[in-house]
């Protein structure tokens, strides 16, 4: 299941809340180690032990088969019909459940917001109303339990005054032991039964926990396969750097309108591209096109002469580096969150360190590069995050590198300290920045300006600012900057 939804792609995590995946491995987990099992174990021994029970009842009076076959076929009935209300009612309980875990989840990595907002009220209400929601189901599937095993206590009622009946009637054909034994057996039988019956309803209800893991398991929708099929790319691909946007449009999800319209740009080996527009033009889903974190509705990218979707998702996302604009570290050490696959010597790992002026921090850490890092990064600042995001990059030397700025959290100077790193040390690589300050990008090659998912301009900054009517030399007049000199000026 982890592996599964590992694979899944991100339209997957768009539209199913975390709660419900915790809640498979957690609960639904449970169910299927702990309960099932015992359940099951229960059922079977139960069912063994009744039916030895009936048969000897049968041999010594064998007019009792027709009332057992009769309160047998009402059992069926009972058990197809009602109790499929039951299973269903424990389905909705357990779907119920999944937005209790989420508000606790949502509320926990929000709760200094919610203390600043004072909105603990508010949170707590909503607490209270999710709870109500899970109860009311939980309540509900309880007495329809409690409903369905009190049939089952009137048919056994029934069964046992069939079994007496019999006996009375008989009276004087078979021994007084043999009599008690009967009686004795149908009794226990009777007093038992209602109880299988509820632990097999239990153990039906619990076993759509196997349902929803199978799911989960086998019937997510996966991304393309990780590794290349058929040829696949040369070992020190892409050589160049070489990116041919063709003709793409995307869309996230099939019922979700086209955010990339027939885009269509080169961009050539060692360019420095900015790319800008205005917030919701495009510009993130165009990383995401090539990355193919999402597949596109039409069109290709090529790289190096190789159409990215022709590779494993591996191949591609590894020659390219990415420094988000949110970037996450993962729990470890500091050297784990720089080379993860320990490619790299120490000495490698500070030369890089050194380039993205990260040593200095890193040397004033007590443990240097084993420093610990927590969950998410969180000992450190965003701007150091995307700093070690960078420095990642200029170890694996990546021919491409994507950069979406983290323009809110970075100070002008962290921008700054990027930007320089970026021009000296990816002097031979492909640079695609997604630029939220303009001045960064200006002293770039080229600049894409994307409006309403398609592009509008793509020329370099000079020519652009030059244009009468150019939407870049617009934005860049809204910062006071209404020529090239003053342009250039800036960086
Ligand atoms: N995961 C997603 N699912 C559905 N639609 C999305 C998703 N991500 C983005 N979009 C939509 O795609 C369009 C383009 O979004 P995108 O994030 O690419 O814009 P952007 O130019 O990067 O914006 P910003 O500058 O605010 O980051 C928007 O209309 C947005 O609503």
């Amino acid at each position: 299941m982890f592996t599964s939804i590992l694979r899944s792609p991100t339209s997957f995590f768009d539209t199913t809340p975390t709660g419900r995946i915790l809640n498979r491995f957690s609960r639904d987990l449970d169910e299927i180690d702990v309960r099932v099992p015992y359940y099951l174990e229960f059922v079977l021994q139960g069912i063994l032990s009744v039916l030895g029970q009936a048969i000897l009842v049968c041999i010594i009076y064998p007019w009792f088969t027709i009332p057992l076959a009769t309160v047998t076929v009402l059992f069926v009935i009972l058990d197809l019909f009602l109790n499929a209300g039951v299973r269903e009612l424990k389905r909705i309980d357990s779907i119920r459940k999944s937005p209790v875990i989420q508000h606790i989840g949502s509320t926990l990595s929000g709760l200094s917001l919610i203390r600043v907002f004072n909105q603990q009220t508010l949170f707590t209400k909503r607490m209270y109303h999710y709870l109500d929601e899970h109860m009311a189901a939980q309540l509900v599937y309880r007495l329809s339990s409690r409903w369905y095993v009190f049939r089952t206590d009137m048919l056994s009622f029934a069964i046992n005054v069939c079994i007496t009946a019999i006996c009375i009637y008989t009276k004087g054909v078979v021994s007084t032991a043999t009599v008690g034994l009967a009686l004795a057996s149908m009794s226990s039988v009777c007093d038992f039964f209602p109880y299988l019956m509820k632990m097999k309803s239990e153990f039906q209800s619990r076993f759509t926990a196997v349902e929803r893991l199978v799911e989960y398991s086998y019937d997510l929708e996966s991304e393309a396969p990780l590794e290349d099929l058929g040829k696949s790319v040369p070992r020190d691909w892409p050589e160049f750097g070489k990116v041919e946007i063709k003709n793409v449009s995307l869309r996230y999800r099939p019922e979700l309108p086209l955010v990339l319209h027939d885009i269509e740009a080169t961009f050539n080996p060692g360019q420095k591209i900015g790319v800008v527009g205005r917030t919701g033009a495009g510009k993130s889903s165009l990383i995401t096109t090539l990355l193919r974190l999402v597949e596109t509705e039409k069109g290709s990218v090529i790289i190096d002469g190789v159409n990215v979707a022709s590779i494993g998702l591996h191949t591609l996302r590894s020659a390219i580096s990415v420094i988000p604009q949110d970037p996450i570290l993962f729990q470890g050490s500091i050297r784990y969150n720089l080379d993860p696959f320990d490619e790299h010597s120490d000495m490698a790992v500070w030369e890089a360190l050194e380039q993205s002026n990260l040593k200095k921090v890193v040397e004033q850490l007590e443990l240097g590069l084993q420093a610990p890092v927590a969950t998410a990064g969180e000992n450190f600042s965003v701007g150091e995050r995307q700093l070690i995001c960078l420095t990642r990059a200029l170890l694996r030397k990546s021919k491409i590198l994507l950069l979406d700025e983290a323009t809110a959290s970075v100070d002008l100077e962290t921008d700054q300290m990027i930007q320089k790193t970026i021009r000296e040390a990816f002097i031979h690589s492909t640079v695609i920045t997604i630029a939220h300050r303009l001045n960064t990008i200006t002293n770039y090659d080229k600049i894409l300006v994307l409006q309403d998912g398609k592009i509008v301009e793509f020329d370099a900054p000079d020519t652009l600012m030059e244009r009468e009517g150019s939407l870049f030399r617009e934005m860049m007049q809204a910062m006071g900057v209404s020529t090239v000199e003053k342009m250039n000026a800036l960086t």
